[in-house]
C-alpha cells in the first residue's frame, strides 16, 4: 500500500489557502497517517509536474515487483523445506540434495 497525497500544489496555492473552506493536508499529517498504515507517503501535483506523477507510478511499480520478487523467495524456501522433508533429509546441514538440484531447475515462472 502507498498513501498518495495529490494536488500538493494546493497547499501554496494563495486562493485555496483564503477562499476555500478545506485547509489542504500538511505532510506531517499525511506522512503520520501513512505511518499508521506502514506505508509509505508521497506527493504529486500534476499540475505542478507531470514527473510527480510518473515517479508516482515508478514508485509503486518497484513496490510491486519488490513484493513480487520477496513471494517468489518465501515460495522457494517453503518449497525446499517440503522437498528435504519428503526426502527426509535434514535442512539444517545445508547439504543440497539431488533430489533438490534436479526439482529447482524445473520450477516454472507464470
Ligand atoms: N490544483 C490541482 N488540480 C488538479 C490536479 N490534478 C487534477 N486537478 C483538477 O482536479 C479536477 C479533477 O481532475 P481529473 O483529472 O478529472 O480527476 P479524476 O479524479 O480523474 O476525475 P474523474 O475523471 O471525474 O474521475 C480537474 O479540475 C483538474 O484540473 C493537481 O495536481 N492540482
Amino acid at each position: 500500500v502507498l498513501l498518495v497525497g495529490c494536488k500538493s500544489d494546493l497547499r501554496t496555492d494563495l486562493f485555496t489557502r483564503s477562499h476555500s473552506r478545506h485547509t489542504p493536508v500538511s505532510y506531517d499529517q499525511g506522512s503520520n497517517t501513512a505511518k499508521q498504515l506502514s506505508a509509505p507517503y508521497l506527493e504529486c501535483s500534476s499540475l505542478q509536474s507531470e514527473n510527480s506523477v510518473r515517479d508516482i507510478f515508478h514508485v509503486a511499480t518497484l513496490a510491486c515487483i519488490n513484493e513480487n520478487s520477496k513471494n517468489m523467495k518465501r515460495r522457494k524456501s517453503s518449497r525446499a523445506t517440503k522437498r528435504t522433508s519428503h526426502s527426509g533429509r535434514d535442512v539444517s546441514t545445508g547439504v543440497t540434495t539431488h533430489y533438490q538440484q534436479t526439482k529447482a531447475k524445473s520450477c516454472a515462472l507464470m
